[in-house]
């Protein structure tokens, strides 16, 4: 069937070649390159197509659908990627299994990066090689069933035992059963264990160790340890989270991973450089995640704007026929500053990655300085940008009107997942009161006359303010931005302060200006975001692209600070609240015929949308008949439970 034609007419009015754009999106003309390969190769393998829609599926089937590709995809790895190349390989899991979860997940984004960031060299001759090739499934089981946020109450127990050289795993009560870790439920062979180091009585805290949960052959579950699945969740329902427990289960010394911490074998401990060092994968994941959070925003934007063009409900001044919904300024203000916030945490997901691969090598170097600093970044930008992400898709699925709401639109699924992650790898709030204390820090440098000593990222935090004229371009913005966060951060820090001050113990004052702290953190964060898109912007070579993006960085400008309004009242005057509202509106309009480009950039497949209203070709009311029509509900036009129950019922009432 050919493209609808509001979508031909929609991509004609595009002003850049959409392969430019993917190219920036992704970092570089390779990738971008690479990625359109990687998803043509994949759509001529069948086996990877969905046996039936995911959305009828129930978990059993939805968890052995994700098996079964899997099991194809190791038929072809090899032939696919570059196995080398952590974003290759994260596309291809995405085009293949897409986001509702699956047994290896974890493996990948866990599993294998804590045998990096933790094994010693010996281990990792053991181990990694091993799970690279897939020969073991592992996971990363830390949070128990009554603490995951704080790490330091974890109570599973792994007890030195000096005389065979040995480490006792025990779970002692029923609130310290691992609970949440994904693929721990059915599927995992391996995991690795953030266990309290206990020798001679003395506990030493969390640590990670290497546990084997499985026979390799059967698969049953080994003597000493109870695994089982967790149960449906919200969404990520193709992954088996899961529950375990230990009885005195033993594994040998060797299997801590002793890259930094170290237990001799007469049972001395050697400390690690850095005592958050153990904390490493889990600030490898919050680096992926502006990446990908932007990848799910992006989603249900490519939905929302492609519907929404194809779409037609109401007039303007044409009565002669409807006008395509995304025509109107309700619509646009809905959905394009979400692009925007899409393109930016992309753009920043790359720079967390690449933080995040240096820290590796400083630290593997003995060089730990840059952990407090990124450990500060990571914690914030996971917490705004999941935060705003589920708020994006949430918005993009009201954008879609009523079909929006059927799974049809495939968007509740993305935010289900989405949302997961303003809980895991850090609840929000949590992470965001990680970042107070840096920027607490910081102020206390400034009083404490050491402002030269701040880091980059902070240094705005002693500057004073100046006038802002705004007719000027996106820096002008990044002055106000800085101006909110700025305050805030003053303003938090000395309540916190002089709470203090007036006796309150530490951790009570800082409770009673906890609010006020997360807003100075999110309003860092989102500097931090603004600052970053307006130097990838800045950087761009092809012109047309620039253009655009010059377009779109201007919705972002405007939207944020409108949005932070409250913060600026004692810099902008009303009359520049109105110009900036104004300014807002007309970049709305400059971005509009570019908008159905913009989301075609992103270079989602169908076959990863996963969506009838996200199609490609836009045709949607004829698929989304045939979409219904496949409902399992419709084998039959009477089903039992008619006959069983509601036939007899009337045929009562008849009576
Ligand atoms: C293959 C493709 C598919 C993709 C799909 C994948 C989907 C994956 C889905 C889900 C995965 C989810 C996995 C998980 O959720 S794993 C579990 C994650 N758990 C957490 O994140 C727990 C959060 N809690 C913590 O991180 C910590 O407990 C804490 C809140 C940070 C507090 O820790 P602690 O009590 O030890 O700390 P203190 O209060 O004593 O001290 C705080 C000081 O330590 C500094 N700090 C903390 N962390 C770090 C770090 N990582 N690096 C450097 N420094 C750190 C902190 O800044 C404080 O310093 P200060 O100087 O202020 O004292
Ligand atoms: C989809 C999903 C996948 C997961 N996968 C894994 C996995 O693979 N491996 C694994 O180990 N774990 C996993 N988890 C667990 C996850 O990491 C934890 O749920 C998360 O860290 C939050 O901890 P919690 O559940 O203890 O929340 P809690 O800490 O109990 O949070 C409850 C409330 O208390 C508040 N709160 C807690 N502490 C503070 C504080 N100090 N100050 C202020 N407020 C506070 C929080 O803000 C929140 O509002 C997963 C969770 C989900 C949802």
């Amino acid at each position: 069937m050919s493209e609808n034609p509001d979508l031909t007419n929609e991509r004609a009015s595009g002003t850049f070649e959409t392969n430019a754009m993917a190219a920036v999106i992704y970092g570089s003309e390779k990738f971008a390159q690479r990625r359109r390969e990687i998803t043509e190769a994949i759509s001529k393998i069948p086996e990877f197509q969905d046996s039936h829609p995911l959305v009828f599926m129930s978990r059993e089937e939805k968890i052995s659908e994700a098996c079964r590709k899997l099991a194809v995809l190791s038929n072809y790895w090899n032939s696919l990627i570059d196995t080398s190349d952590e974003e290759e390989a994260l596309h291809l899991y995405r085009e293949v299994l897409g986001l509702e979860g699956h047994p290896l997940a974890l493996h990948e984004t866990m599993f294998i990066p804590s045998l990096i960031a933790q094994a010693s060299d010996e281990q990792q001759e053991k181990w990694l090689g091993r799970a690279q090739r897939r020969e073991i499934i592992g996971c990363y089981a830390q949070t128990e069933m009554g603490h995951g946020t704080n790490l330091r109450a974890l109570e599973t127990t792994a007890t030195f035992d000096i005389s065979t050289r040995e480490f006792i795993l025990n779970s002692p009560t029923i609130t310290s059963l691992k609970w949440w870790p994904g693929a721990l439920g059915k599927s995992a062979n391996w995991s690795i264990v953030i266990a309290n180091l206990i020798i001679k009585e003395h506990n030493y805290g969390p640590h990670p160790f290497m546990v084997q949960l499985r026979d390799e052959k059967s698969h049953e579950p080994l003597p000493g340890i109870t695994v089982g699945d967790i149960g449906p969740k919200m969404a990520f329902n193709g992954a088996d989270n899961g529950f375990l427990g230990f009885k005195n289960y033993r594994i040998p010394r060797e299997n801590m991973l002793m890259r930094h911490s170290k237990v001799t074998s007469d049972g001395s401990y050697i400390k690690p450089p850095h005592a958050k060092i153990g904390y490493s994968s889990m600030v490898k994941v919050r680096s992926r995640m502006a990446m990908d959070q932007g990848l799910f925003l992006a989603s249900a934007l490519v939905i929302a704007v492609r519907y929404s063009a194809v779409r037609r409900q109401g007039y303007l001044e044409d009565k002669s026929r409807e006008v395509k919904v995304l025509d109107y300024q309700t619509q646009q203000h809905r959905l394009f500053p979400s692009i925007a916030r899409a393109y930016a945490f992309i753009f920043c997901g790359f720079e967390t990655i690449r933080l995040y691969d240096q820290l590796l090598i400083d630290v593997q170097n003995g060089n730990t300085s840059g952990m407090a600093d990124l450990h500060a970044l990571t914690s914030g930008l996971k917490s705004v940008v999941t935060y705003q992400t589920g708020e994006g898709i949430e918005q993009a699925r009201m954008a879609c009107g009523g079909h929006g709401y059927s799974m049809a639109s495939y968007i509740s699924e993305i935010y289900g997942v989405a949302i997961g992650g303003c809980t895991y790898e850090g609840e929000n709030m949590v992470m965001l009161l990680q970042l107070a204390r840096y920027l607490v820090k910081s102020i206390e440098m400034i009083q404490n006359g050491k402002s030269r000593e701040l880091g980059p990222m902070v240094a705005y935090l002693a500057e004073n303010e100046s006038e802002i004229d705004l007719n000027l371009g996106p820096n002008e913005y990044l002055k106000v931005f800085e101006y909110a966060a700025r305050n805030q951060t003053w303003r938090a820090t000395e309540k916190f302060q002089k709470l203090r001050n007036s006796g309150m113990s530490n951790e009570e004052a800082w409770n009673q200006a906890s609010v006020e702290l997360t807003r100075a953190s999110r309003l860092h964060t989102r500097l931090y975001i603004m600052s970053t898109f307006i130097n990838h912007v800045g950087s761009i070579v092809d012109q047309k692209v620039k253009g655009v993006l010059i377009d779109l960085l201007n919705v972002h400008v405007t939207y944020e600070v409108m949005d932070i309004g409250i913060y600026v009242q004692g810099l902008l005057s009303s009359n520049q609240m109105d110009l900036i509202r104004n300014q807002l509106y007309v970049s709305l309009e400059t971005i509009r015929p570019n908008a159905v480009s913009l989301v075609d950039s992103f270079q989602i497949s169908d076959m990863q949308l996963r969506s009838v209203l996200g199609r490609r070709d836009g045709n949607v009311y004829e698929n989304l008949f045939k979409w219904a029509k496949s409902s399992p509900l419709n084998k039959t036009d009477v089903l039992p439970s008619v006959t069983q129950y509601l036939k007899p019922m009337m045929e009562k009432s008849k009576l």
